[in-house]
């Protein structure tokens, strides 16, 4: 037998386990004298004539049930039965739960579910009602409820009416009755119904004095009781009864999938059901909240975004051509992890979870540079383990106090127009965009930092111990589980001798997998170099309360069993411990162990612990002063120096999927990446250098030597679905000397290309080879297209429309508004920026685009708008 078994068999404190537990109720369960679950014809037990409620007995069973169409193993629980009223005079209280019905299967998926009705209203023979009494009106009902089965029920519902005696009719009743609603099944109704006309009537209202509609139809009995005269009705189709003849208690089994949809609304019912469903989550979990965040934290940390560089020019009374003056934007804020000796836990991280430096200023004019943003530092205490939340990469494990890492390095500020000016630029209109700084989800994780750990089962006395031999003052209680979390204490033996002793919660066997405060804790002794091992001398067997601690120590980790450890045999000064310490003492020797024996409360026996286990201590710590060999000091910024390093990764280092079915072509690169994420698309060069950059990092070359066709999608960067991913959508378009083109389109939405079919299809019939215009026109409509298309998007987003290079030129339009012409808004661009380099307003323009505007608007005449929409075209002759 494995050893966890014959731990199971005997430990004292096993009823704190969840198996105990269920144990428990079923035992419990069998005792009760409910008859839980009926499904077959054979009628319910009487109850007494004289009285209608026969007895709620039903109120606390949790009985098992065989399942005859059970697979192997499976069980039935059956739980929750309902308590009826044992006077139906009373109104039953608020609908109560039914009973339910849970066949656990082996894969976990239940199938199942039934609810039962109440056996207290059984079957009330009219005869026996007194004549003439005017009684009793009761309306009962109880919901059962399918447990996890999202829309599934159980549904009964009692109604005892008794009518006057000289009425036609005496009396109702309703008895027990078993309905299964699923998801698409309706619930059962009941339908009055007289049954005999001759007076002994048993009338069954369910809905006395509840207007119902929709019950009459398709209604027929699947039992009818004369004895009892009672009268369940049931749609068969909608509920289904084990066959089998049988006295035994039977289960009606549903599959909750059989039926789709249609989902059963009851506001009660499903709230019960959430509750239930959260219930088994929070199991999950294991502890309550501040004891789960006693040691693990999960933050949100981001270090700042850098800060816009800005386009300006200086303009200054006697300086003519001043020349550009744009600042470059300031560095996003840094975070920070470092270590504060004075914390001692990770719970302020439940109140604060997010850290996010600030972002760097924008660059100004005059060439002024942004301020850096904020740094943020995020405090932790000695011994916490930094990882990545989606991986679980260790990052970084600081112990001393006072350490400092940096993590994540803020964004560089982006580039202001001074910085690129150059001698064939010196009008540069481009500045670029802050990085964005990284950010990342980190899972924190506290090992304490301890010399000696006490470990033990619950109650033994280890926060007694710790008492007695340091000034620490733990919680102590005579109840298991009084320490729910570590405690810390520092113990002086001498002046120059001290070490630092935790305290940790109380230890179950089956403490990996959960019971008891399950091993939540265990990590914490994992840090420490000796251990002491506090034995309950009062417990039942405390050899074997020592032997299934020692077991959960093995299972939670085999390096635990392997470090040196002091037995601590506690409560001496109690007759039962100080008998049974003999035996103790020589079962362990027998393993090599010598124990020690101590009486915490009365602190007799603590001083030689103290001393063995720092003998031990000082053993230990001069192995791994031996054994590890000093390695310098540690580099804490390893993180931030790769997130430095990938920051750095060149342009030309990319690669390019196809998606053949979509035409998309996805170039993925940290480089290119990161280039496109800093380009300000809101300047006029920014295309240019992005198209310059594109051929000289060989993003252009490498697509067309792949195959890249007019019309395909290109986009740079991995698409994550949201739309502040740094991305670029592009439109390929290819110029009539063969060379390529990518239209820059941000973000995800649209693309040139639809609206470039569109207007293909609306000119197709018209375009012939012959014609050299027509000819060439699918090229520029793609261009065309993209500007119109590039029009609308910027109305959207208030950015510039930017065409595609057409025939190697290129050329920015700004937004067209309403009655504004191409050229006449050209031209007034042309002459805003006149004024702003000094020159006479109505100067030759240098729009460098100029030249082919005027192509552009002649075949953009060939357009009208239809109702002004600008997806809608006709095109003109
Ligand atoms: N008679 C006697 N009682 C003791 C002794 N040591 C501890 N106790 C009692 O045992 C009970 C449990 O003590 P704790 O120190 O809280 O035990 P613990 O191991 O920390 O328990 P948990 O924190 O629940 O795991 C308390 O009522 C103590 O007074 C002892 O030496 N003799
Ligand atoms: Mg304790």
């Amino acid at each position: 037998m494995a050893p966890a078994a014959v731990a199971a068999a005997a430990f004292p404190f096993r009823l704190f386990s969840a198996e105990a537990r269920r144990n428990t109720r079923s035992v419990r369960g069998k005792r009760s004298s409910a008859r839980p679950l009926k499904s077959s014809p054979s009628p319910p037990p009487r109850p007494p004539s004289s009285s209608v409620g026969g007895g709620g007995a039903a109120a606390t069973t949790f009985t098992r049930l065989p399942l005859r169409d059970a697979l192997e193993s499976a069980e039935v629980t059956l739980d929750r039965f309902p308590t009826a009223p044992a006077n139906p005079e009373v109104p039953a209280p608020a609908p109560t739960r039914g009973s339910s019905v849970q066949r656990l299967d082996e894969d976990d998926e239940e199938e199942f579910e039934v609810g039962v009705g109440a056996t207290s209203f059984a079957q009330i023979p009219l005869r026996d009602s007194p004549d003439g009494v005017e009684l009793t009106i009761g309306q009962f009902e109880a919901r059962a409820a399918g447990r996890k089965s999202p829309g599934g029920r159980g549904f009964a519902r009692q109604t005892v009416e008794h009518l006057d005696g000289d009425g036609d009719e005496e009396l109702v009743v309703n008895s027990r009755d078993v309905f299964e609603v699923k998801r698409g099944r309706k619930a059962l109704a009941l339908v009055p119904e007289v049954l005999d006309d001759d007076g002994d009537v048993v009338v069954f209202d369910p809905d006395y004095g509840v207007d119902s509609d929709d019950e009459e139809e398709d209604m027929f009995p699947i039992k009818q009781s004369q004895k009892a005269g009672a009268t369940p009705r049931t749609e068969l189709g909608e509920l289904e009864y084990d066959d089998e003849e049988d006295d035994d208690d039977e289960v009606v089994v549903f599959h909750p999938d059989y039926d789709d949809e249609e989902a059963f609304e009851d506001d009660d019912y499903a709230g019960e059901e959430e509750t239930e469903e959260e219930g088994e989550e929070a199991k999950g979990k294991g502890v309550p909240a501040v004891m789960r965040c006693f040691d693990t934290a999960k933050i949100f940390a981001k270090a700042g975004d850098g800060g816009n560089g800005v386009v300006a020019f200086r303009r200054e009374k006697y300086v003519p051509y001043g020349g550009p003056s744009g600042g470059d934007g300031g560095r996003g804020g840094d975070v920070y992890v470092q270590v504060d000796g004075e914390m001692n836990s990770l719970l302020p991280f439940r109140k604060s979870v997010h850290f996010r430096a600030g972002r760097g200023a924008h660059g100004m004019g005059q060439q002024q540079a942004g301020a850096k943003g904020e740094d943020v530092v995020v405090k932790v205490p000695p011994g916490t383990v930094v990882r990545t939340s989606d991986g679980g990469v260790e990052l970084l494990e600081l112990m001393k106090p006072g350490q400092r890492a940096l993590l994540l390095p803020g964004g560089r500020g982006g580039r202001g127009n001074a910085a690129f000016k150059s001698g064939t630029n010196k009008v540069p209109r481009i500045a670029e965009k802050g990085e964005k700084g990284p950010e990342m989800w980190l899972d924190l994780e506290l090992k304490l930092v301890a010399d000696v750990g006490i470990v033990g089962a619950p109650n033994a006395g280890k926060s007694t111990l710790l008492s007695v031999i340091s000034a620490a003052k733990p919680t102590i209680a005579n109840y298991p589980f009084t320490t729910l979390l570590p405690n810390l204490g520092v113990v002086s033996l001498d002046f120059d001798a001290t070490m630092v002793v935790a305290d940790l919660p109380g230890l179950l066997e089956g403490a990996h997998r959960g019971y008891g405060l399950g091993y939540e804790f265990l990590r914490h002794s994992e840090r420490c170099s000796v251990l002491v091992h506090v034995v309950d001398g009062s417990a039942q067997q405390p050899d074997y309360e020592f032997e299934a601690v020692r077991l959960e120590l093995e299972l939670f980790s085999p390096s635990l069993v392997d470090k040196p450890y002091v037995v601590v045999y506690n409560k001496m000064d109690l007759p039962e411990a100080s008998e049974r310490w003999n035996t103790f003492r020589e079962k362990l020797q027998a393993q090599g162990i010598e124990p020690y024996c101590i009486s915490a409360i009365n602190r007799q026996g603590t001083q030689d612990v103290i001393h063995a286990a720092y003998k031990l201590l000082q053993k230990e710590r001069q192995r791994i002063r031996e054994t590890e060999d000093w390695s310098g000091p540690e580099n804490l910024n390893h993180v931030s120096d790769a997130i430095k390093k990938e920051r750095r990764a060149p342009m030309n280092e990319f690669e390019i999927f196809h998606d053949k079915g979509t035409k998309t072509w996805t170039v993925v690169g940290a480089g290119i990446e990161r280039f496109v994420q800093m380009t300000n698309w809101q300047y006029s060069d920014s295309l240019k250098r992005f198209q310059h950059a594109l051929e000289a990092c060989g993003v252009n070359r490498t697509l067309i030597r792949r195959g890249v066709k007019e019309g395909d999608t290109v986009i740079i960067g991995e698409e994550d679905g949201s739309d502040r991913r740094a991305g670029l959508g592009a439109v390929c378009t290819q110029s009539r000397h063969g060379t390529i083109g990518i239209q820059i389109r941000q973000g995800f939405k649209v693309f040139a290309g639809d609206l470039f079919s569109k207007a293909k299809a609306a000119l197709g019939a018209r375009s012939s080879a012959k014609d050299p215009i027509n000819d060439a026109l699918p090229r520029r409509l793609a261009a065309i297209a993209g500007t119109l298309r590039g029009v609308r998007d910027s109305e959207a987003a208030g950015t510039l429309a930017i065409s595609p290079p057409v025939a190697g030129g290129r050329a920015c339009l700004p937004r067209l508004r309403p009655g504004e012409t191409l050229r006449h808004r050209c031209l007034q661009s042309a002459r805003a920026q006149n004024q702003n380099h000094g020159r006479s307003r109505n100067a030759q323009p240098r729009v460098e685009t100029n030249y082919f505007l005027e192509e552009k608007r002649h075949i953009l005449s060939r357009f009208v708008k239809i109702n002004g929409s600008p997806e809608r075209y006709l095109v003109r002759k």
